[in-house]
């Protein structure tokens, strides 16, 4: 599989990650640190080491894996480490793991000495399709998602299936929601082959196709001035309903999990504003059920909603902001929501979900 040429670097396709070490060797790092949690650290470290044995001298920075610690004060932690071990300007930090070591390092790594350069090797479908390409960068504060944070590139992306045999399912459904949402905005052939996907046998193909898409997407538009905002079709509910499990319930929602809600409410807003079918919104909804487990909420949370997408970053003036969907394969942005609308999407979710 042929690389694919990002914003001045490359995401590579390699089950062994051949080039990842000339790649390190070229470029004369001081130092190189690797960034875990202790899930990748205990999964996927062994899946690097036996790919290159020869890198030998690294150090590792740990941290508890999951959502709620990426935050400043896990943050801080990274850097002191990165301190600790006398990582200077020409280090290299390679984040090994999911979406939430790929922001967090990402942005550890864009900030600490004013930037150094770090490389993404996502080990979660997740990480793969999306969160590993594309130089979003960030933290949350508090329950507002990604609120910190920097767009920066990376040098270079590695992804190897090889890491997917020890995800959960779980995980991998969660995952798959952003590769939904790749075909429900720009291609509506992948989104048609999503629905007969067998996740435990997803194809590097798939995971390709994905990041061509968010690739060409991020190329034309790299700081969200405007058309990168399709990507975050599902996100402005998703996020808040995200952000609001993460602080309410003892199982949060995963990201994915949340953001398959996010656009399930934004295809009813997409058919009640902006001309999606009632016969392609059916199908998105039945496309989503049909993996998804439904989430339990109530017309009492909807305030709690509303405030959290009130921080938003596609809103303007005080408006919430959306990206939706004119028909299947075809996405727009900038396009804003009166309060009641979204009430009315939610009330859409809990009806269909409805036991
Ligand atoms: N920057 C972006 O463009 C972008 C895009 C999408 C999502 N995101 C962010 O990504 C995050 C979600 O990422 P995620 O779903 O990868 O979550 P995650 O990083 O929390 O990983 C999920 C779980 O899987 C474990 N894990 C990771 N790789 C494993 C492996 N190979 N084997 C076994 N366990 C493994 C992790 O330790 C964690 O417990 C969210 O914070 C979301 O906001 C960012
Ligand atoms: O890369 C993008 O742009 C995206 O919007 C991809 C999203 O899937 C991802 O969840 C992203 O982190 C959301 O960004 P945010 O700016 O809404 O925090
Ligand atoms: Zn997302």
């Amino acid at each position: 599989m042929q690389p694919i040429q990002s914003l001045g670097y490359k995401v590579y396709f390699e089950e062994n990650l051949d080039s990842l070490l000339p790649f390190i060797e070229e470029r004369g790092y001081s130092q190189v640190l690797v960034f875990v949690d202790r899930n990748t650290n205990d999964h996927c470290l062994p899946v690097l080491q036996n790919a290159i044995p020869e890198l030998v001298h690294y150090d590792i920075i740990e941290v508890d894996p999951g959502e709620e610690n990426k935050n400043i004060d896990f943050c801080i932690g990274v850097w002191k480490t990165m301190l600790d071990f006398g990582a200077d300007r020409k280090a290299l930090l390679i984040n090994l793991g999911g979406g939430v070591v790929t922001d967090m390092g990402g942005f550890a790594a864009s900030t600490f000495k004013r930037g150094i350069d770090f490389i993404q090797i996502p080990t979660t479908l997740l990480a793969q399709v999306d969160a590993s390409v594309g130089g979003k960068t960030g933290i949350d504060l508090d329950n507002v998602k990604n609120i910190i944070g920097t767009f920066t590139q990376p040098q270079a992306v590695f992804i190897s299936t090889q890491f997917l045999q020890t995800l959960e399912d779980r995980q991998l459904v969660s995952g798959f929601a952003e590769v939904i949402k790749h075909g429900l905005i720009q291609d509506k052939s992948l989104y048609e082959t999503c629905k007969s996907v067998e996740l435990e046998n997803i194809s590097a193909d798939l995971i390709y196709q994905s990041v061509q898409i968010k690739n060409n997407v991020i190329t034309q538009d790299p700081t969200e001035k405007g058309l990168r905002k399709i990507l975050n079709f599902g996100h402005t509910i998703g996020h808040a309903i995200e952000g609001y499990s993460l602080y309410h319930d003892s199982d949060p929602l995963l990201h994915g999990e949340a953001i398959a809600i996010g656009m399930i409410c934004e295809a009813w807003l997409s058919h009640k504003l902006m001309g999606l079918s009632e016969q392609e919104l059916n199908d998105i909804t039945r496309t989503f059920l049909a993996r998804f487990p439904s989430y339990r909420f109530s017309n009492e949370q909807y305030d709690v909603f509303i405030e959290l997408m009130k921080n938003d970053k596609k809103n303007e003036d005080n408006k919430i902001g959306f990206a939706l969907l004119q028909e299947i394969g075809n996405c727009t942005f900038n396009v804003y929501v009166e309060v009641e609308d979204i009430k009315y999407a939610l009330d859409y979710y809990m009806q269909i979900t409805k036991k």
